[in-house]
């Protein structure tokens, strides 16, 4: 086989060369989310499953001119998920059930925390060396979920596994923007904790935006945290954020990609096995990950804080313990 380095090695030029799978490609973010992967010049391989209507999509982006080949998986293939995963460099997982208004995220464990770990397994079996970005919720529990299933096959590389967090990236720099009346793209925020609500912890302090009256800063956050109901409650009952969370997972991708490439300084909020609270029983945290050619280079620590953000991250760790917890006993203590 011809490596990606002995390709690259051709051509100064030439972009490296990701074979990329979406688990649950069919849904309301795999769709749109790879679309975008298939925009990525980086993709050179997409492969997409699905329990229902994979090869429709797979049809349907192919013809997007792209230099990329797609294919699309079912459980009706036979061996459809080795196909998907066999060579893949990056997974991503948003397949599962979304919240309906009322829910939290947590309500969701009972449905998707089985099938993450089913797919998990396959993940294992088939691309363990594998970079691997869960998107499903509980995202908290699903990641832990993921690192117990890879430790019980003996593949587990903590450097691999990552939880999307980036659309509180997207919100926060948004939301944020409305406040101070800035363009948006040029306002970066880091988030960090884990991914639902009081978890959800914007450092508002690390920004040049330091005199925000508390009122509309307190507001901010709180919007910040509790995004994702607006969204549940605009679409009333026919599901989550799709459309921003596709575009944040594909940016998060896309960093993945850089990193792998060697890029130097690619930087972004992710939940990974960290260790700035692990001292605490707290194995997982959202913080500033450097993205390197093996996955995490280096876990930031969260800097400097005012004193509203420490007691945010006070009250996020108490959640967020019980959540990963949860995730591990699920797996580990199994009958
Ligand atoms: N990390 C984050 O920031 C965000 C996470 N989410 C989560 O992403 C997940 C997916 O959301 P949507 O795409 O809106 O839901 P959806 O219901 O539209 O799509 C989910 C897809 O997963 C598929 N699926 C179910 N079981 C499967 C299995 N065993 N193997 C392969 N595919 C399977 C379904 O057939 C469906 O096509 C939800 O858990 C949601 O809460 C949603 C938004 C943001
Ligand atoms: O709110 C939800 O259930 C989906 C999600 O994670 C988000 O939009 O941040």
């Amino acid at each position: 086989m011809l490596s990606r380095f002995a390709k690259r090695s051709f051509s100064s030029t030439a972009a490296a060369n990701y074979k990329v799978s979406v688990l649950g490609a069919a849904g309301g973010i795999g769709q749109p989310l790879s679309l975008l992967l298939k925009l990525n010049h980086r993709v050179t391989s997409l492969s997409l499953y699905d329990i229902r209507g994979a090869k429709g999509v797979a049809a349907d982006i192919s013809h997007v001119p792209t230099n990329s080949k797609v294919e699309g998986f079912t459980p009706e293939d036979e061996e459809g998920l080795k196909k998907t995963l066999t060579g893949t460099d990056v997974v991503l997982i948003p397949a599962g059930v979304p919240r309906k208004p009322g829910m939290t995220r947590d309500d969701l464990f009972n449905i998707n925390a089985s099938i993450v770990r089913d797919l998990a397994s396959s993940v294992a079996d088939y691309a363990p060396n594998a970079a691997v970005l869960v998107i499903s919720n509980p995202v908290n529990s699903t990641v832990p979920i993921v690192r117990e299933v890879f430790k019980q096959k003996g593949v587990y590389n903590k450097n691999k596994l990552f939880g999307v967090t980036t659309l509180d990236v997207l919100r926060a720099s948004r939301f944020l923007s409305e406040v101070v009346g800035t363009d948006p793209t040029t306002e970066r925020v880091n988030v960090v904790g884990g991914h639902s609500g009081l978890t959800i912890v914007p450092l508002l302090s690390g920004t040049k935006h330091k005199n925000i009256p508390q009122e509309a800063r307190d507001a901010l956050i709180h919007r910040i945290q509790f995004g994702g109901d607006e969204v549940v409650q605009a679409k009333n009952g026919t599901g989550s954020a799709t459309l921003s969370m596709a575009q944040a997972g594909a940016r998060f991708a896309g960093a993945v990609f850089k990193g792998l490439d060697g890029e130097k300084d690619v930087i972004e909020p992710s939940f990974v096995e960290s260790p700035l609270y692990a001292s605490e029983g707290i194995d997982f945290f959202a913080s500033q990950v450097t993205l390197g050619p093996n996955g995490v280079e280096k876990i930031h620590g969260l800097g400097e804080l005012a004193g509203y953000e420490e007691e945010l991250v006070n009250v996020a760790k108490e959640t967020l313990k019980k959540n990963i917890i949860k995730g591990q006993e699920f797996i580990t203590k199994a009958k």
